[in-house]
């Protein structure tokens, strides 16, 4: 599957001058909602990454929402396992809401449509883990961390993009005066 060529198709493939989540800049943006709101590629795509672990015997998956939600859902209906998901718990952490339960021992898959440090996955992973869930592995659309983000169990993505990202104050986009985007 072509991932990056599915971003370009649905016009989920930004270019400019864009703040991330982690605060750091960067001039390549993945609006991964933008190539979510197919339900076909949606499909294609969690085939696709449920492919990657389907010798894990998972029991869910979950997501860091919101991104995570409709990727999770996907995932899952691959590996005919539940689709489970994050949610922000307003402390900088996040948890689990409304009546998604976590039986102690289920073995899960996390996973994460742009992993970038990894934080926001981590976050949904720890919610899990607190309520007993065996993390099995992270499965990412795509992963731009450059090599750094590792979970401790197999992280797979089904692309893998070098792209330029940058402390605020070492930003050459923002040495030339370009406006930075929040998306
Ligand atoms: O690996 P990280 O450095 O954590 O960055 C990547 C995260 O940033 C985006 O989510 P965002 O927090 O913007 O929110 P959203 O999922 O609600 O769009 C993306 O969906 C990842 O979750
Ligand atoms: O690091 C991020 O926040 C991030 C990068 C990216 O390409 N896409 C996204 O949704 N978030
Ligand atoms: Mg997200």
């Amino acid at each position: 599957m072509d991932v990056l060529e599915l971003y370009r198709r649905t016009g989920a493939l930004l270019e400019g001058h864009f703040l991330l989540r982690s605060g750091l800049h960067s001039p390549i943006f993945l609006q991964s909602a933008a190539l979510l709101q197919h339900p076909l590629y949606a499909e294609a795509v969690g085939e696709a990454l449920g492919k990657l672990f389907e010798d894990e015997k998972v029991d869910f998956v979950i997501g860091p929402a919101l991104g995570g939600v409709v990727l999770s859902f996907v995932v899952a209906k691959a590996l005919g396992a539940r689709a489970l998901f994050a949610e922000k718990d307003g402390q900088g952490g996040m948890t689990l809401r409304r009546g998604l339960t976590v039986n102690p021992g289920d073995r899960f898959l996390a996973v994460e449509d742009v992993v970038t440090t990894g934080e926001s996955v981590r976050k949904a992973i720890r919610a899990a883990e607190a309520r007993g869930g065996v993390l099995v592995g992270v499965g990412a659309i795509v992963d731009r961390s450059g090599g750094k983000a590792a979970f401790g169990v197999p992280f797979r993505a089904l692309l893998k993009l070098e792209v330029p990202q940058y402390l605020p104050e070492a930003c050459p986009l923002c040495r030339d005066g370009v406006p930075l985007e929040e998306v």
